[in-house]
């Protein structure tokens, strides 16, 4: 360590007190440190961009803990933040989440996983054919979204081989946006939706989602190997989400890495958000209600029986809430 990283060092951590709320005794903090976004993660290594942009890569460091960090966390850094070939700065400070994108690890586990944090927009992202569409599939990433507090859109790729209009009419009802788009076609509206937003791309392999976000992004693939050569390591051994700003505001997390949906902690308070016509009905539900076609006198048939709410609506409800209890696979 050089002295000046050494000085660096025990700025950031000497212990400070802060006006008339002092932090307690023991705990540094590390307010004046530079904020970061973590891009991906790869085998414990974070390769973060700062404010000005530099790509750095990170180690997390002790004051974290056993603290999990993850793609679209913003953190604050200390230590060598040049960026140069094997530079190591480290993270000391993750910052508070706007959202969480979690599943539930395994099906005979009961742990939680962050996947993704701070995105504010989910995209859905379904082939019309080649592989065919799952509207099971969907509902189930509208159960992560719907949870997590972030706004879903539909995007079908693949025009050129198959008509969205049955999917259209399923999802009509949900009130949720859809795109279409295909191979070298136009994506003025999907650039529309994600603007100045933080999305997430999720979808299964073979879609299209690198077809999608090479088009978004002309230089991702620089980017990409940009990444590499600062860790030294192979796009294709990680795992990892990767963060990916566009180039007309905003940016992108696609996601390899997710399998599956474990939706068991989802509550049904947590869907319900989501369709606020719906939750207003169920005000007057029994207590314990879980609006399920089973229940003999949810609220909702009570509306539909008398033209308050259309049925269509409170089916693809359900439909969404059922979808929780189906294999988590995909
Ligand atoms: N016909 C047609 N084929 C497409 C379209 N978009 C992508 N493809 C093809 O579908 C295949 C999968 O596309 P990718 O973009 O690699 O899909 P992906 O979702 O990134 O898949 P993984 O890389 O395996 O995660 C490729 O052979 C693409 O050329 C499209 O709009 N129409
Ligand atoms: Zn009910």
């Amino acid at each position: 360590m050089s002295p000046r990283e050494r000085d660096e060092h025990e700025r950031f951590e000497r212990p400070r007190r802060r006006g008339s709320r002092p932090r307690t005794k023991d705990r540094p903090t590390y307010d004046e440190a530079p904020i970061a976004r973590v891009v991906t993660i790869d085998r414990g290594r974070y390769t973060v961009t700062a404010e000005d942009g530099t790509v750095v890569t990170a180690m997390k460091s002790r004051p974290l803990g056993r603290q999990g960090v993850v793609v679209g966390d913003e953190v604050r850094i200390v230590g060598d933040q040049s960026g140069r070939e094997g530079t190591l700065a480290r993270i000391v400070e993750v910052l508070p989440r706007r959202t969480v994108l979690r599943r539930t690890a395994d099906d005979d586990e009961a742990l939680e996983r962050v996947i993704v944090a701070n995105a504010d927009r989910m995209v859905i992202v379904q082939a019309l054919a080649d592989p065919p569409p799952r509207m099971g599939l969907i509902d189930r990433c509208l159960v992560a979204a719907f949870d997590a507090g972030i706004e879903p859109i539909v995007c079908f790729t693949k025009a050129d081989l198959g008509s969205p209009d049955d999917l259209l009419s399923l999802l009509r009802p949900l009130d949720v946006r859809v795109v279409v788009t295909q191979r070298g076609g136009p994506l003025d509206e999907l650039r529309d939706e994600l603007r100045d937003h933080t999305s997430v791309l999720v979808g299964h392999s073979g879609v299209g989602k690198s077809t999608l976000v090479n088009a978004l992004v002309p230089d991702a693939d620089r980017a990409t190997s940009h990444v590499n050569e600062v860790t030294g390591r192979g796009r294709h051994t990680s795992t990892s989400a990767q963060l990916l700003a566009l180039p007309f505001g905003g940016s992108i997390i696609d996601t390899p890495g997710i399998r599956s949906f474990g939706l068991r902690h989802v509550e049904t308070d947590h869907i319900i958000r989501a369709f606020p016509d719906l939750a207003d009905v169920a005000l007057d539900c029994p207590r314990g209600c879980t609006h399920l076609v089973e229940e003999p006198e949810c609220a909702l048939d009570v509306a539909v029986a008398e033209g308050r709410l259309p049925a269509e609506r409170v089916v693809s409800f359900r439909r969404i809430l059922a979808s929780r209890a189906t294999a988590a696979e995909y």
